[in-house]
Parts: structure tokens; C-alpha cells; sequence
């Protein structure tokens, strides 16, 4: 997106925080690093939150824990993150099964970074990181998640395609945030006297 084009939809955002979601290896964090410089908005990445608030790696917090209070400092993270503004705020994969996650989700705008299973197993074999994908068959396991979530990421604002250049990809989410940004603005207009 052109430089003037990303400095008016800031000032269109007046500070909106943009939530992305979508399944593990949808390039959330990646992707949402690249938005926030362009944006001029902070990067926050609520698994680098909750290692922090923990003071462990992720898959000792669920070795300890379990998935359940992984869950559980997820929602306290996210909490504490709605609370400001300016922010982009990469989520991690889950966080959309948890009804009580979206009454914070919804003060911001809800991207879904959309990816076919087959790109992320390319992108996820071999991965240690992620709990939930560990000594099983990556294939099934993707599978069974996106069946179990898929209903909840379509609740987000918008959609997009994240397949080839993370910088194309940011292009298309700050085009696709601006699409809705510029429909909520006419909404506001026609109700106004
Ligand atoms: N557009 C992309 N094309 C190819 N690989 C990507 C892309 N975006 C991210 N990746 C890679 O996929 C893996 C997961 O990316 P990450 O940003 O951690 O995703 P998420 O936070 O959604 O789980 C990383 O190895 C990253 O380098
Ligand atoms: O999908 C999930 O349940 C998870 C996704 C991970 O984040 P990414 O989506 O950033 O990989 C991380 O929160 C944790 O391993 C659980
Ligand atoms: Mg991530």
C-alpha cells in the first residue's frame, strides 16, 4: 500500500487495535509485524505475552499446566492488551475458541489470515514450538483443529487469502481493513441527520 494510503487509514483506524487470527502457520506473527511498522502502531504478540506473564516457553506451560492453563493466561493476556490502543496484536491459533476472548476480540478489527492446510504443513513440518502439533500426524491434526475452528474464524471482520509475500499479504489486509473502515465511516454519515 502506497505511504500516503497507509498514514489516511491510520488516521481513519483513530487508534482501532487489529486482532489477527487464524490457525497455527497462518503467518499471523509474521505478517503482523510488517502491518504495525506500516500502520506506525505497536506489535504485540499475545504467545510472547503469555510466555513473559509465565516465565516459561510455551510448551512447558502446557508440559505443567496443560492446555487449560495455557487457555487460561490467554484470556488474561488478551484482557490486559484491549485495554490500549495503536496496537496490532498477533494472536495465537486458539484463541478463538473461547467465546469469552471475543467480547475483547470485538473492540478491534478481526482479521482472519486465511491459509489451505496443505501450505501449512509446508510451513509447519518440523516445527517443536507448538504443543498441539507435536507426536501426531500433522496432516490429521491440522485437520481436526480447522474443523473445530473454522466456524469461529469465519466471525472475523475480514478474510484474507495469506498465500505468497508476507509484503503482498500485508498490502491485501490494509486494503481489506480499509474496505471496512471506509463502509463503517458511510454507515455513520447515513445515520447522521
Ligand atoms: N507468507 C508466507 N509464506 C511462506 N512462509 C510463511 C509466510 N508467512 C509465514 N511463514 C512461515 O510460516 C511459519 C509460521 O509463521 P508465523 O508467523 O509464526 O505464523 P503464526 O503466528 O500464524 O503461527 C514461519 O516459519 C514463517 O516464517
Ligand atoms: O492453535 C493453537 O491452539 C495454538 C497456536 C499457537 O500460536 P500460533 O497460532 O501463533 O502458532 C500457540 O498459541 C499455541 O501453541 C496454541
Ligand atoms: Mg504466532
Amino acid at each position: 500500500m502506497a505511504p500516503d494510503l497507509s498514514t489516511r487509514l491510520t488516521a481513519d483506524l483513530k487508534g482501532t487495535n487489529i486482532y489477527l487470527v487464524g490457525m497455527m502457520g497462518t503467518g499471523k506473527t509474521t505478517v503482523g509485524k510488517q502491518l504495525a511498522q506500516q500502520l506506525g502502531y505497536r506489535f504485540l504478540d499475545t504467545d510472547e505475552l503469555i510466555e513473559q506473564a509465565a516465565g516459561q516457553p510455551i510448551p512447558d506451560i502446557f508440559a505443567e499446566s496443560g492446555e487449560a492453563g495455557f487457555r487460561a493466561l490467554e484470556t488474561q493476556v488478551l484482557s490486559q492488551v484491549s485495554a490500549y490502543t495503536r496496537l496490532v496484536i498477533a494472536t495465537g491459533g486458539g484463541i478463538v475458541i473461547e467465546q469469552m476472548n471475543w467480547s475483547y476480540l470485538q473492540y478491534g478489527v478481526v482479521v482472519w489470515l486465511d491459509v489451505p492446510v496443505p501450505e501449512l504443513m509446508n510451513r509447519l513440518r518440523g516445527d517443536r514450538s507448538r504443543p498441539l502439533l507435536q507426536d501426531t500426524d500433522l496432516k490429521d491434526r491440522l485437520e481436526t483443529l480447522w474443523q473445530q475452528r473454522a466456524n469461529r474464524y469465519r466471525q472475523a471482520d475480514v478474510q484474507v487469502q495469506a498465500v505468497g509475500g508476507v509484503g503482498a499479504i500485508a498490502a491485501q489486509v490494509l486494503e481489506a481493513i480499509g474496505a471496512v473502515v471506509k463502509s463503517d465511516r458511510a454507515g455513520v454519515r447515513e445515520a447522521s441527520p
